[in-house]
């Protein structure tokens, strides 16, 4: 399936966003930060950016790589769970499969784990032997499963698959986890983790337009921008000058801090730094014991190098 070839297809970068769920606040708010307006609320399932050329399409994730794999969206963002297994699903089915990762983002960090009733032993992963396993994500499973020779039979649910043992649908479950919260409230205890996963910005397998190209072009930087900076801290201190060296050896990133001189001081300067790394309680504990003082930690909202 192609866009209709209009000016909007040829100017404005058609980007696919989860409408509703774990990757929309996160999304929006990158968005925000980028510079992307979205006034409309999300009831609204295609937006137009007002402040510059794009368009959103609000959808089901499950739906974002077909949308970019068909070309009906130039960008989409989605899990990597969900592009791997969606794209295992259409080379069964004889679907187009092609698209480009764009960048990896920061966010909708969460493991595909096989997870059995707490009670259960388990000695590894060839307990599942002939199991019925409920799950979203057969195809991963299947990939995993079948490396190690084991056979089982899948029961496809596309939500609340926590339920499945008590319902007495299935023996173990395959389901995303993060804080592994679901798992306990359902009885379950995690055994494997088949798949790790994130957010990932896709994009269609075809030049864009140079109009799009163009926006692409602005947007990327901004994009990862964004991201450099919530890994990100300034760090502003005050410090004896007969301890910077070691001062500096502690501090994460501290490779080429500013010395500011202290306005009527002679053996203390403001010491400057950003830092990619975090800065822990006990790192600020010993920096103090330094002799540093007004130790700040300010977060960063943007960053271009
Ligand atoms: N607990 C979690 N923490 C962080 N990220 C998660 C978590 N659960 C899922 N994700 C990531 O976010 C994606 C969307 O999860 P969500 O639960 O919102 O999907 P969904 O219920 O299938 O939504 P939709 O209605 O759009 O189909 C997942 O595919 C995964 O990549
Ligand atoms: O380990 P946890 O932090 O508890 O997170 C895991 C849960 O989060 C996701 O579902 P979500 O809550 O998004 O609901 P859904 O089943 O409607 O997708 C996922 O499918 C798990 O059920
Ligand atoms: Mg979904």
């Amino acid at each position: 399936m192609s866009m209709v070839n209009n000016d909007a297809s040829r100017s404005r970068l058609r980007i696919a966003i989860q409408k509703s769920g774990r990757l929309t606040d996160d999304t929006e708010k990158l968005f925000k930060n980028c510079g992307i307006k979205i006034n409309e609320s999300r009831d609204h399932l295609l937006a137009h950016v007002e402040n510059l050329p794009i368009d959103i399409l609000r959808v089901r994730d499950d739906d974002i790589p077909g949308l970019v794999m068909d070309h009906v969206v130039d960008w989409g963002i989605v899990g990597q769970n969900v592009l791997e297994e969606t794209m295992m699903q259409r080379k069964v089915d004889g679907m187009p499969t092609g698209f480009r990762e764009v960048m990896k983002l920061n966010y909708g960090d969460c493991r595909l784990s096989v997870a059995i009733p707490q009670e259960k032993e388990w000695h590894g992963l060839a307990d599942l032997e002939g199991c019925k396993i409920a799950t979203t994500y057969p195809f991963l499973l299947k990939r995993k499963l079948s490396e190690q020779g084991i056979n089982f039979k899948p029961v496809l649910l596309t939500g609340s698959v926590e339920v499945a043992p008590r319902a007495g649908l299935a023996d173990a479950i395959c389901d995303l986890v993060c804080t592994g919260a679901t798992l306990q409230a359902n009885g379950l205890r995690e055994v494997d983790t088949i798949y790790e996963s994130k957010a990932v910005l896709i994009g269609r397998d075809q030049d864009l337009f140079p109009e799009k190209q163009a926006i692409a072009d602005l947007i990327i930087p901004r994009l990862k921008g964004v991201m450099a900076a919530r890994e990100s801290k300034y760090i502003m201190m005050n410090a004896p000058k007969a301890m910077l060296q070691q001062i500096k050896a502690i501090l994460p990133g501290a490779e080429n801090p500013s010395i500011i001189e202290l306005e009527g001081e002679t053996d203390r300067v403001a010491l400057h730094v950003v830092s990619r790394e975090k800065l822990f309680w006990e790192t600020m504990e010993q920096l103090k014991a330094l002799g540093a003082s007004s130790i700040l930690v300010v977060p960063i909202e943007k960053m271009l190098d």
